[in-house]
């Protein structure tokens, strides 16, 4: 089976569980994302909450991505997602150990090697160095380093610790040097994702400076400004 790829550099937005991200909001983000992607030649996805995969993928032509997935299969469980779910649903991929839903490494092994075996894509988000050495030689397709305690704020990873990025990109390409990493927290510039790029990763994984937004297009547009 052909594995799903998207091609370098890469924006990916997670909507998390924002207000501004339920129904309506994700269509909005969505059809920003999709403008600023053609206009640019830059790939931008999206991670929606679940019940926004289908009609995002069915209206728009952005590749979109599962927040995470439980390391289930279909059966008698209930409240949870299996992969085959997220799949049917039109996602490409899926994120996996974020920092708002950590797992452990034993599931995060299933969950990498899960996404392998129907050709989607794994990014697994990592903390620190050491984690993402851990994680990389799982053989996920991206690794995403995000400082935790940099979520959310106004100050970049890059911007704060670029050394971590540096660090994590030895880290993951000592590990498996098929692994790419991505960099997130705090991203919210062309400035910021320049830097990601030139430390040596393929892009960022960013939310809150997109998603809270008064116009996400006009972000998008400049997050993608220096590439
Ligand atoms: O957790 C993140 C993306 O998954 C980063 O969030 P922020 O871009 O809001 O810092």
């Amino acid at each position: 089976m052909a594995h799903h790829t998207i091609k370098s550099p890469v924006v990916l937005v997670n909507l998390k569980c924002y207000q501004e991200s339920v129904g309506h909001g994700a269509h909005r983000i969505a059809q920003a994302a999709q403008e600023v992607a053609e206009e640019s030649g830059v790939s931008i996805a999206l991670a929606p909450m679940y019940m926004d995969i289908h009609p995002i993928k069915h209206h728009f032509g952005i590749p979109v991505f599962a927040q995470h997935f439980d390391p289930i299969s279909p059966g008698a469980h209930t409240g949870r997602i299996p992969l085959t779910a997220i799949k049917t649903a039109g996602a490409v991929g899926s994120l996996i150990n974020h920092s708002e839903y950590r797992l452990s490494i034993a599931d995060i092994e299933t969950n990498v090697q899960a996404l392998r075996n129907e050709g989607m894509i794994s990014c697994v988000c990592s903390n620190n160095v050491a984690t993402t050495s851990a994680v990389a030689t799982l053989g996920p397709d991206y690794v995403a380093i995000e400082p935790p305690e940099l979520i959310g704020g106004k100050i970049s990873v890059a911007e704060a610790n670029p050394e971590i990025i540096t660090g994590s990109v030895q880290a993951a390409l000592k590990a498996n040097p098929d692994v790419k990493v991505l960099t997130g927290a705090g991203i919210h510039s062309g400035k910021c994702v320049k830097t990601a790029v030139d430390l040596g990763t393929v892009g960022v994984l960013l939310a809150s400076s997109v998603v809270k937004a008064e116009d996400p297009g006009a972000v998008l547009r400049d997050l993608v400004s220096l590439l």
